[in-house]
């Protein structure tokens, strides 16, 4: 029996059909990927080409992991030797041969957002121009939208002209462009602009690839933006042989410059392409797929398409309404428990998936405080997020000014003028006397050297001292918001205005409403909330992050990252109006953006394979206040005969059941309103469990560590440390250790890893 034995009618055509330009267009699940990694073993089975002759480009690195391993797998030996990679990672490729061709060194760095936001700056600077009026981060964004479009400084110019904003956009654009070339750097989108550029000035070269490539394919072609259209274009040139998949209904990168006519338009490019359809799902249950269908058919500017499935029908979708976020991380994580438990399932055949990354946290730490192993793919655990790290900082420093770190992270952020130099200088006054940094700080008139920056640091001294006396005398909720306001964190952010800024805007949103709830639960237990004991609790969460190594692991990741991957079950959480779809595509007014975020529950609703379970939340949590949305309209576009609904109550019984202790069912409360019994943490310290009923005890007891304090212990991250604590940490043992290499660190037993010497 041959590979391809197993492919269908449809999917043979389209691996069969090597020469020309191909298109395959098609919906979710119906094996556009796998066409394009048995075309590549075709291809080389029948010697059409040499491994190396072949290009296969996908969006993602997961992605490019994944197909790298389908092909291996397929070809076997020499496999490896195939071209599979992202359009960034090709590009860098092509450059370090090449790029001393157009003026570059082939040793060049590549910025990121940092190093570029450092030569703006510096740009800004050199023309004055005012930072009031005109945000890094913001004409970053402009630069990288001309790029995108294939516009050079020049270019740029002209098309500006007459357009006062733009026109200052242009000279720092040129400035910019300049001082990357002296630096012998490029930035992230420099990478594909230079290598057309590259193609563009010496046809020489690119005939070499062209005549190289003998086969090229790109997964996920709807969401290609106008630079990398150019570069597939220069590159099958010569051959044409050009095969492109993808789904217009799956176009989910608009805001990022993709543009959907690049798959809609390309049989008027390439002349006499051949376009496959494919039609049957293989991925999905029917009443998954079904649903699917109802919700993108809602979409007006679409290709109509017809989508099947053999597969079974299957379960019904399960739909929870449920009244808070902690009750959707509480039944999200009991489900994976129960499946674990009685469906023989893996951690690793669940996804979690969300809208906006703030999302994850409560999530996460429902996840730690059961003992899941997850990962979250494609960003960043919440507490080891920049934005939330520097928040924490600035708290940490204000409860306890001797943290060096906190100092260190935060002197300059947001920017204040103080540079590394300065930093330097008070850092060896510091040692040199055996004092801390913040006390230096303190004492900066008798530090030489340090006169220009004095003023500078006596503002960031007055600002912590005196946001330290109102820590006296605030509410916890009422300092947090100082806190933001004071330092102009908030501000900096809101003056970026970029997708970035506002996501990070969120997160920080997301750990007020963390406070919110600490302070609500100590009120509860008539104890006095405080900062070092939410700083405490936080550290338990933070400090756990990112240990695991293994891929048994429950996935979280938004939408967006969830492109081309599939998972037996799916959560999809937070289907709610203002939230999904996003308060920002509703208030616009614009059909179109609505399609948008339609397209990406589409996207959500195909990634599942077998189990499909939406919650929905009747109120959340948001800056720490509670907030109520109305359930999701996409949720109302799937029949109610698709949904099983019942489970929701079923669930909550079983719930009460097992912990109705220690977590309520509604949350209705914010700081002021805080009625009894309600509105739990996650994580529980002593005091709080002496008051707990016997049987919300932690569970704990079942874990037994073969360590006692005083021992050695090592860690995979950190080394070898001493235990000096052992305590309850939720359902596990929280270890307080202390490394050497970074100092005590407060960690959960059972996920740390940790093992005697
Ligand atoms: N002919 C087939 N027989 C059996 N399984 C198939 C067949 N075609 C595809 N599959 C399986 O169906 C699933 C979906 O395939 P694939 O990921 O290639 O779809 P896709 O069209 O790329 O989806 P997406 O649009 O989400 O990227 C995979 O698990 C794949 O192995
Ligand atoms: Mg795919």
């Amino acid at each position: 029996m041959s590979i391809y034995d197993t492919l269908n009618q449809e999917q043979k055509e389209a691996v069969f059909h090597t020469e020309g330009p191909l298109l395959l267009l098609a919906g979710a699940g119906s094996g556009k990927t796998r066409v394009l990694t048995h075309r590549v073993a075709y291809i080389i089975e029948k010697n059409l080409a040499k491994p190396w002759e072949i290009m296969a480009i996908t969006f993602t690195n997961k992605a490019a992991k994944e197909m790298r391993a389908r092909v291996d797998h397929l070809i076997g030996h020499g496999g490896q030797d195939v071209w599979v990679s992202t359009f960034h990672s090709s590009c860098v490729r092509f450059l370090r041969q090449y790029i001393d061709q157009i003026g570059f060194e082939k040793s060049f760095n590549i910025y990121d957002t940092d190093d570029s936001k450092k030569i703006i700056r510096e740009a800004m600077k050199a023309q004055n121009i005012d930072p009031k009026q005109y945000k890094e981060s913001g004409i970053l964004a402009k630069i990288s939208e001309a790029k995108n479009q294939l516009l050079s400084p020049l270019e740029y110019r002209k098309s500006v002209m007459g357009d006062m904003r733009k026109e200052v956009y242009s000279k720092i654009y040129d400035y910019y462009q300049d001082r990357l070339k002296r630096n012998n750097a490029l930035d992230f989108d420099d990478l594909l602009f230079q290598t057309v550029e590259l193609f563009r000035l010496r046809p020489d070269i690119l005939e070499k690839f062209q005549n190289r490539f003998k086969y090229i394919m790109v997964d996920e072609y709807q969401d290609t933006n106008g630079v990398q259209f150019k570069l597939i274009s220069q590159l099958a040139g010569h051959y044409k042989n050009l095969c492109v998949v993808g789904d217009d209904d799956q176009s989910i990168y608009k805001f990022r410059g993709a543009d959907i006519t690049n798959i809609l338009d390309f049989e008027k490019v390439y002349k006499g392409a051949k376009v496959i359809k494919l039609e049957q799902n293989y991925r999905s249950s029917k009443t998954i797929l079904d649903a699917a269908n109802h919700v993108i058919k809602n979409n007006e500017k679409r290709k109509a398409k017809r989508l099947w499935t053999d597969n079974g029908t299957g379960s019904l979708i399960q739909f929870h309404h449920v009244d808070n976020e902690k009750e959707e991380a509480k039944l999200v994580v009991n489900h994976i428990q129960n499946n674990i438990k009685n469906d023989h399932k893996g951690y690793n055949d669940h996804a979690i998936l969300y809208r906006t990354n703030a999302q994850s946290r409560v999530l996460e730490e429902r996840l730690i405080y059961e003992n899941i192993p997850y990962k979250i793919f494609g960003g960043t655990s919440f507490y080891q997020r920049k934005e939330i790290k520097d928040v924490l900082a600035y708290l940490r420093l204000i409860n306890n000014s001797i943290d060096n770190l906190a100092v260190k992270r935060v002197i300059n952020v947001p920017r204040r003028g103080i540079g590394d130099t300065t930093v330097d200088k008070l850092e060896s006054y510091a040692n040199d006397i055996g004092i801390s940094l913040f006390e230096a700080i303190k004492e900066s008139d008798n530090i030489p050297g340090l006169a220009r920056a004095s003023l500078k640091i006596k503002g960031f001294k007055n600002l912590i001292l005196s946001l330290k006396a109102e820590m006296e005398t605030m509410s916890l909720m009422d300092f947090m918001d100082e806190v933001l306001k004071r330092t102009n964190y908030i501000k900096e952010l809101e003056d970026e205005g970029t997708d970035e800024a506002k996501s990070r805007i969120e997160n920080i949103g997301e750990l007020i409403s963390k406070l919110a709830d600490y302070v609500n639960k100590k009120k509860e237990e008539d104890e006095e909330p405080t900062l070092s004991g939410f700083l405490e609790e936080v550290a338990l969460v933070a400090d756990i992050d990112n240990l695991v190594e293994s891929n048994e692991v429950v996935v979280l990741m938004t939408l967006h990252s969830a492109k081309g991957l599939e998972f037996p079950t799916v959560f999809l959480t937070g289907m709610e109006d203002g939230l999904f779809p996003s308060y920002m595509s509703i208030s616009t007014g614009s059909e179109e953006d609505i399609e948008e975020e339609r397209r990406l529950c589409y996207v959500g609703i195909t990634r599942a394979e077998e189990e499909l379970v939406i919650i929905a939340s009747k109120s959340r949590m948001t800056h720490g206040r509670t907030q109520y949305n109305a359930l999701s309209r996409f949720v109302k576009e799937i029949p109610s005969d698709l949904l099983d609904s019942s489970q929701t109550l079923e669930l909550a019984r079983d719930k009460e059941d097992q912990d109705s202790d220690l977590f309520s069912k509604s949350n209705i409360s914010n700081t002021s309103v805080l009625p009894k019994q309600r509105d739990r943490s996650f994580f529980t310290n002593a005091p709080y469990q002496a008051k707990q009923p016997a049987k919300a005890l932690p569970k704990n007891e079942n874990i037994t560590l073969d360590y006692v304090v005083g021992d050695l212990v090592k860690h995979m991250k950190f080394g070898i440390g001493q235990v000096m604590e052992i305590g309850p940490g939720g359902a596990d043992h929280q270890v307080t250790v202390n490394f050497p290499s970074v100092g005590t660190k407060k960690l959960l037993a059972r996920l740390s890893g940790l093992k005697k010497m």
